[in-house]
Protein backbone atom coordinates (compact mmCIF):
# COMPACT_ATOMS: atom_id res chain seq x y z
CA UNK A 1 0.00 0.00 0.00
CA UNK A 2 1.28 3.57 -1.07
CA UNK A 3 2.27 5.40 2.06
CA UNK A 4 0.53 8.31 2.90
CA UNK A 5 2.40 11.80 4.64
CA UNK A 6 -0.04 14.63 5.37
CA UNK A 7 1.90 17.94 5.81
CA UNK A 8 1.39 21.80 7.01
CA UNK A 9 0.06 20.19 10.12
CA UNK A 10 -0.90 23.30 13.17
CA UNK A 11 -3.15 21.62 15.29
CA UNK A 12 -3.13 18.72 17.86
CA UNK A 13 -6.54 17.70 16.99
CA UNK A 14 -5.63 17.99 12.98
CA UNK A 15 -2.70 15.24 13.44
CA UNK A 16 -5.17 12.97 15.19
CA UNK A 17 -7.10 13.12 12.61
CA UNK A 18 -4.42 12.73 10.33
CA UNK A 19 -3.18 9.17 12.55
CA UNK A 20 -7.17 7.94 13.26
CA UNK A 21 -7.92 8.18 9.29
CA UNK A 22 -5.14 6.12 8.68
CA UNK A 23 -1.92 7.95 7.51
CA UNK A 24 1.42 7.19 8.10
CA UNK A 25 3.03 10.75 8.52
CA UNK A 26 2.43 14.49 9.57
CA UNK A 27 4.66 16.86 8.13
CA UNK A 28 5.44 19.99 10.47
CA UNK A 29 6.66 22.92 8.59
CA UNK A 30 9.62 24.75 10.46
CA UNK A 31 9.42 28.01 7.68
CA UNK A 32 8.58 30.95 8.57
CA UNK A 33 7.11 32.43 5.40
CA UNK A 34 4.61 29.64 4.80
CA UNK A 35 0.90 30.35 6.30
CA UNK A 36 1.75 26.51 8.09
CA UNK A 37 4.28 27.54 9.59
CA UNK A 38 4.54 25.82 13.14
CA UNK A 39 7.16 26.77 15.89
CA UNK A 40 8.89 24.47 17.93
CA UNK A 41 7.12 24.56 21.07
CA UNK A 42 3.60 23.93 19.15
CA UNK A 43 5.21 21.33 17.00
CA UNK A 44 6.51 19.46 20.26
CA UNK A 45 2.88 19.50 21.93
CA UNK A 46 1.54 18.30 18.47
CA UNK A 47 4.14 15.38 18.04
CA UNK A 48 3.31 14.36 21.57
CA UNK A 49 -0.40 14.13 20.85
CA UNK A 50 0.46 11.33 17.65
CA UNK A 51 -0.19 7.84 19.24
CA UNK A 52 2.71 5.20 18.19
CA UNK A 53 3.90 4.52 14.83
CA UNK A 54 2.86 7.77 13.00
CA UNK A 55 5.95 9.50 11.38
CA UNK A 56 7.12 12.95 12.49
CA UNK A 57 8.59 15.00 9.65
CA UNK A 58 10.11 18.16 9.73
CA UNK A 59 10.03 20.71 6.84
CA UNK A 60 12.53 23.18 6.38
CA UNK A 61 13.75 25.12 3.29
CA UNK A 62 17.04 26.34 3.11
CA UNK A 63 17.71 26.69 7.11
CA UNK A 64 20.80 27.46 8.80
CA UNK A 65 22.04 24.05 10.51
CA UNK A 66 21.69 25.84 14.15
CA UNK A 67 17.94 26.01 12.90
CA UNK A 68 17.65 22.40 12.13
CA UNK A 69 19.06 21.52 15.45
CA UNK A 70 17.46 23.84 17.78
CA UNK A 71 14.24 22.41 16.59
CA UNK A 72 15.57 18.97 16.44
CA UNK A 73 16.23 19.66 20.74
CA UNK A 74 12.88 20.54 21.40
CA UNK A 75 10.80 18.28 18.66
CA UNK A 76 10.85 14.66 18.37
CA UNK A 77 11.45 13.97 14.71
CA UNK A 78 11.58 10.45 12.73
CA UNK A 79 12.44 12.55 9.21
CA UNK A 80 13.71 15.87 7.86
CA UNK A 81 12.49 17.13 4.77
CA UNK A 82 14.65 19.49 3.24
CA UNK A 83 12.76 21.10 0.19
CA UNK A 84 15.03 24.12 -0.94
CA UNK A 85 18.57 24.41 -2.85
CA UNK A 86 20.26 22.02 0.77
CA UNK A 87 23.24 20.49 -0.39
CA UNK A 88 23.78 16.16 0.26
CA UNK A 89 26.35 16.57 2.95
CA UNK A 90 24.24 19.55 4.53
CA UNK A 91 21.36 17.05 4.33
CA UNK A 92 22.89 14.01 6.06
CA UNK A 93 24.17 16.15 8.53
CA UNK A 94 21.91 16.13 11.49
CA UNK A 95 22.08 12.09 11.96
CA UNK A 96 18.35 12.04 11.01
CA UNK A 97 17.42 10.36 8.27
CA UNK A 98 15.84 12.42 5.37
CA UNK A 99 13.88 13.50 2.14
CA UNK A 100 15.07 15.85 -0.58
CA UNK A 101 12.29 17.31 -2.04
CA UNK A 102 13.01 18.09 -6.33
CA UNK A 103 10.97 20.57 -8.14
CA UNK A 104 9.90 19.38 -11.01
CA UNK A 105 9.71 20.99 -14.78
CA UNK A 106 10.91 20.48 -17.81
CA UNK A 107 14.68 19.69 -17.97
CA UNK A 108 14.89 18.80 -14.50
CA UNK A 109 17.35 15.49 -14.74
CA UNK A 110 15.40 12.92 -11.90
CA UNK A 111 17.93 10.58 -12.11
CA UNK A 112 21.05 12.74 -11.58
CA UNK A 113 19.35 14.31 -8.44
CA UNK A 114 18.20 10.81 -7.38
CA UNK A 115 22.32 9.83 -7.62
CA UNK A 116 23.61 13.15 -6.23
CA UNK A 117 21.29 12.69 -2.77
CA UNK A 118 22.06 8.53 -2.96
CA UNK A 119 21.74 8.43 1.12
CA UNK A 120 18.10 10.23 1.59
CA UNK A 121 15.47 8.04 1.94
CA UNK A 122 13.57 8.91 -0.99
CA UNK A 123 12.97 11.94 -3.43
CA UNK A 124 9.61 14.40 -2.59
CA UNK A 125 8.49 15.48 -5.92
CA UNK A 126 6.35 18.69 -5.69
CA UNK A 127 5.77 21.20 -8.95
CA UNK A 128 8.13 24.13 -9.69
CA UNK A 129 6.26 27.18 -9.24
CA UNK A 130 8.53 30.45 -9.64
CA UNK A 131 8.91 32.33 -6.75
CA UNK A 132 7.22 29.75 -3.93
CA UNK A 133 9.05 26.84 -2.80
CA UNK A 134 6.06 24.54 -2.19
CA UNK A 135 2.50 23.82 -0.44
CA UNK A 136 1.45 25.88 -3.56
CA UNK A 137 -1.89 23.13 -4.57
CA UNK A 138 -0.30 22.93 -8.19
CA UNK A 139 0.65 19.57 -9.67
CA UNK A 140 3.11 19.24 -12.67
CA UNK A 141 3.39 16.44 -15.53
CA UNK A 142 3.77 13.08 -13.98
CA UNK A 143 5.09 11.89 -17.69
CA UNK A 144 8.56 13.92 -16.43
CA UNK A 145 9.09 10.93 -13.63
CA UNK A 146 11.04 8.16 -14.90
CA UNK A 147 10.14 4.87 -14.76
CA UNK A 148 12.91 3.71 -12.76
CA UNK A 149 14.86 5.99 -10.19
CA UNK A 150 17.48 4.44 -7.40
CA UNK A 151 15.31 6.05 -4.56
CA UNK A 152 12.02 5.84 -3.42
CA UNK A 153 9.26 7.97 -4.93
CA UNK A 154 7.49 10.52 -2.88
CA UNK A 155 4.79 12.25 -4.77
CA UNK A 156 2.85 15.61 -4.10
CA UNK A 157 2.26 18.82 -5.25
CA UNK A 158 -1.34 19.33 -5.56
CA UNK A 159 -2.54 15.97 -4.96
CA UNK A 160 -6.36 15.75 -3.69
CA UNK A 161 -9.02 13.41 -3.19
CA UNK A 162 -10.00 14.00 -6.82
CA UNK A 163 -6.53 12.94 -9.04
CA UNK A 164 -4.85 10.75 -5.98
CA UNK A 165 -6.41 7.30 -7.31
CA UNK A 166 -5.15 8.61 -10.81
CA UNK A 167 -1.97 9.71 -9.27
CA UNK A 168 -1.30 6.32 -8.00
CA UNK A 169 -2.25 4.58 -10.31
CA UNK A 170 0.14 6.39 -13.05
CA UNK A 171 2.72 6.75 -11.37
CA UNK A 172 2.83 4.20 -8.54
CA UNK A 173 4.86 6.17 -6.16
CA UNK A 174 5.97 4.93 -2.68
CA UNK A 175 4.45 7.73 -1.06
CA UNK A 176 1.73 10.59 -1.60
CA UNK A 177 2.19 13.67 0.17
CA UNK A 178 -0.59 16.03 0.62
CA UNK A 179 -1.07 19.23 1.89
CA UNK A 180 -3.54 22.06 0.09
CA UNK A 181 -5.85 19.52 -1.40
CA UNK A 182 -6.94 18.55 2.15
CA UNK A 183 -7.07 22.07 3.92
CA UNK A 184 -10.36 23.89 4.75
CA UNK A 185 -8.07 27.10 5.04
CA UNK A 186 -4.28 27.11 5.11
CA UNK A 187 -3.02 25.43 7.74
CA UNK A 188 -6.25 24.06 8.99
CA UNK A 189 -7.17 20.37 8.03
CA UNK A 190 -10.32 19.09 6.43
CA UNK A 191 -10.72 15.55 8.82
CA UNK A 192 -13.64 14.58 5.22
CA UNK A 193 -10.74 15.53 2.68
CA UNK A 194 -8.61 13.71 4.83
CA UNK A 195 -10.88 10.72 4.75
CA UNK A 196 -11.62 10.99 1.12
CA UNK A 197 -7.92 11.17 0.37
CA UNK A 198 -6.55 8.03 1.80
CA UNK A 199 -10.23 6.14 0.66
CA UNK A 200 -8.91 7.45 -2.73
CA UNK A 201 -5.20 6.31 -2.27
CA UNK A 202 -6.66 3.06 -0.89
CA UNK A 203 -8.91 3.03 -4.14
CA UNK A 204 -5.64 3.44 -6.43
CA UNK A 205 -3.52 0.70 -5.54
CA UNK A 206 -6.16 -1.81 -5.72
CA UNK A 207 -6.55 -3.60 -8.97
CA UNK A 208 -8.29 -1.88 -11.54
CA UNK A 209 -12.38 -2.62 -11.57
CA UNK A 210 -11.93 -3.98 -8.15
O1 LIG B 1 3.21 23.75 2.98
C1 LIG B 1 3.92 24.74 2.81
O2 LIG B 1 3.53 25.88 3.13
C2 LIG B 1 5.28 24.59 2.21
C3 LIG B 1 6.13 25.67 2.26
C4 LIG B 1 7.40 25.58 1.72
C5 LIG B 1 7.81 24.40 1.14
C6 LIG B 1 6.97 23.30 1.07
C7 LIG B 1 5.69 23.39 1.61
N1 LIG B 1 4.81 22.32 1.53
C8 LIG B 1 5.04 21.10 0.83
O3 LIG B 1 4.81 21.24 -0.56
C9 LIG B 1 4.39 20.00 -1.10
C10 LIG B 1 3.15 20.17 -1.96
O4 LIG B 1 2.11 20.74 -1.24
P1 LIG B 1 0.61 20.87 -1.82
O5 LIG B 1 -0.09 19.56 -1.50
O6 LIG B 1 0.70 21.11 -3.28
O7 LIG B 1 0.02 21.99 -1.06
C11 LIG B 1 4.16 19.08 0.08
O8 LIG B 1 5.30 18.27 0.25
C12 LIG B 1 4.07 20.02 1.24
O9 LIG B 1 4.53 19.38 2.37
Amino acid sequence: MTRIKICGITRSEDALACAQAGADAIGLVFYPPSPRHVVAAQAAEIARALPPFVTTVGLFVNPAAEQVEAVLNKVHLDVLQFHGDESPEFCAGFGVPYLKAIRVKAGVDLVQCAIRYQKAQGLLLDAYVEGTPGGTGQSFDWELIPAELSLPVILSGGLEPANVVDAIRRVRPWAVDVSSGVEESKGIKDVAKIAAFIEGVRKGCKPQGV
